[in-house]
């Protein structure tokens, strides 16, 4: 199937994904609603480790479901480890889930409560795997960092970000997006939750170790998409950009399963 059968709309939502992606109704399916009070302390879960200094990004894409900063994973330059990952983890891309204008569209929820957005930071596991797509269907291939974002003040990096997006208002387009190092994007605190979950998005993958920060990032009302809707759209999900509008819309709809964390 390609990428664009799917979608946040009345015909391609996540209700109807089970159709062309039957493992949407999995036994390991993200996002989740997070239950802290219900949630196991596991003593032997030590912190995660983030090793972004040698980080080397390479440009920001519209996909046409999101928008992507990729990275160099040629080799062990930047990695995510420890925590409940048993080898480094290569980073190899970050990308957002927004709302519709006014809407919180995190995808992990926390005791039902939505955040206005939410970052995610792929990694792969490249000591057992050759190559992203092929740790992308492996049980213990991706790691994603899950990072909310809450409404308030100003992120002092996020800009750099958001000024991009001009540059990729069109489904499909990619510009240069060097020297970015996502830990300008990191909250103070690592202290997280993790699961054994899947991609969010259509294939659905059950190859996803979740590593969701309890801490969020503030970014202000004019960062996030709610400063991008175009006026009077119905659809949901990264506009079919081949808009003539200026603007650009990051308009995600937020799709729920349920299940305990570990
Ligand atoms: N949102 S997500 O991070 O679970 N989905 C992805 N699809 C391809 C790479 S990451
Ligand atoms: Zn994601």
């Amino acid at each position: 199937m390609t990428g664009h059968d799917w979608g946040y709309g009345v015909e391609d939502g996540p209700s109807l994904w089970h159709q062309n992606y039957p493992i949407a109704e999995g036994s390991r399916q993200s996002p989740i609603d997070i239950l802290p009070q219900t949630a196991s302390h596991d003593p032997s879960l030590g912190p995660i480790a983030l090793k972004y200094d040698q980080c080397t990004s390479i440009n920001i894409a519209n996909n046409g479901h999101s928008v992507v900063v990729e990275f160099e994973d040629s080799d062990d330059r930047s990695v995510i480890q420890g925590g409940p990952l048993d080898n480094p983890y290569r980073l190899k891309q970050f990308h957002f889930h927004w709302g519709g204008k006014g809407c919180r569209g995190s995808e992990h929820t926390v005791e039902g409560h939505s955040y206005a957005s939410e970052l995610h930071l792929v990694h792969w596991n490249a000591v057992k795997y050759e190559t992203f797509g092929e740790a992308a269907t492996a049980p213990d291939g991706l790691a994603v960092l899950g990072i909310f974002l809450e409404t308030g003040d100003d992120h002092r990096w996020l800009h750099t970000i958001t000024d991009a997006l001009y540059m990729v208002k069109f489904k499909g387009s990619v510009t240069n997006f060097k020297s970015f190092n996502p830990k300008c994007l990191l909250p103070s605190s690592l202290h997280y939750w993790t699961y054994l979950g899947s991609l969010t998005t259509p294939p659905l993958h059950e190859s996803v170790t979740w590593i969701v920060l309890k801490e969020p990032i503030a970014v202000s009302e004019k960062q996030p998409a709610h400063s991008w809707w175009i006026p009077g759209s119905s659809h949901y999900g990264w506009f079919p950009i081949q808009t003539s509008q200026m603007e650009l819309s990051l308009a995600f709809a937020a799709h729920k399963t349920t299940a305990s964390t570990e």
